[in-house]
């Protein structure tokens, strides 16, 4: 068996996702480090075929410089009434398509693109499935005056969750990561906790799961469709 580094295997996936792009469509992008490699697939494409895409709708102040650099017109979301496909990787990913999102605190603009796309396809390393969403500490966008009383309501659910440091969204709020948590009924879940005064997004997407989950393993992409 060969052996791929995790890079390497971001590196496949971002590839692959090309595929699932219609020929001069306008792209959803996602955030994060998989996704970049997504962006580096588009701008090596652009390069033999200038039409591949019309144009993208960003999830980031981070991946719209990487598309703007890249000659890719980026529009603003306002601009589309719906988008084919939504591109973006994951913390983790269960098998039933639902996701922990916002580990680079984009989760907030990542779940406003996402909903305006038909198809959400998913780019993670094998590392990321799990089978109960909650190894991976939650991220939840918060308005920075509800922090201390968000921190209160998880721990009242068994959770640890604190603020992270040095960190302010592309909206200007604080994001609150909570670990210990074990997340059985995640529609139910993210139903609640947006409820809770304050509560900007949680990270858990499940009304807006993936579509498809191309996963990257040393054998090869394997493609989850859910
Ligand atoms: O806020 C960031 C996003 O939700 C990312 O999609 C997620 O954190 C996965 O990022 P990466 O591809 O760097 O693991």
């Amino acid at each position: 068996m060969t052996t791929m580094t995790q890079d390497e295997l971001k590196t496949l996936v971002g590839r692959a996702a090309l595929d699932y792009v219609p020929q001069g469509a306008i792209v959803g992008v996602g955030t994060g480090s998989t996704v970049d490699k997504f962006i580096d697939a588009l701008g090596e494409a652009l390069k033999s075929d200038p039409g591949r895409i019309s144009g993208a709708v960003s999830s980031s102040v981070r991946s719209t410089e990487r598309l703007t650099a890249l000659g890719i017109k980026v529009q603003p979301s306002e601009s589309v009434t719906s988008l084919g496909v939504y591109i973006d990787g994951a913390d983790e990913i269960d098998h039933a398509g639902f996701m922990i999102k916002g580990g680079g605190a984009a989760l907030t603009r990542e779940k406003i693109v996402a909903d305006l796309a038909e198809k959400f396809v998913c780019i993670a390393d094998e590392s990321k499935l799990v089978l109960v969403l909650g190894k991976f500490p939650l991220p939840v966008e918060v308005i920075p005056m509800a922090a201390a009383q968000v921190i209160r309501g998880f721990e009242k659910l068994g959770g640890q969750a604190k603020v992270r440091e040095g960190v302010t969204t592309d909206n200007g709020n604080v994001i609150v990561d909570v670990s210990g948590l074990n997340i059985e009924s995640p529609a139910r879940f993210e139903a609640d906790i947006n409820q809770w005064p304050g509560v900007v997004t949680v990270g858990v997407f499940a009304r807006n799961k993936a579509s498809v989950c191309l996963l990257g393993t040393p054998e090869g992409v394997k493609t989850l469709a859910f």
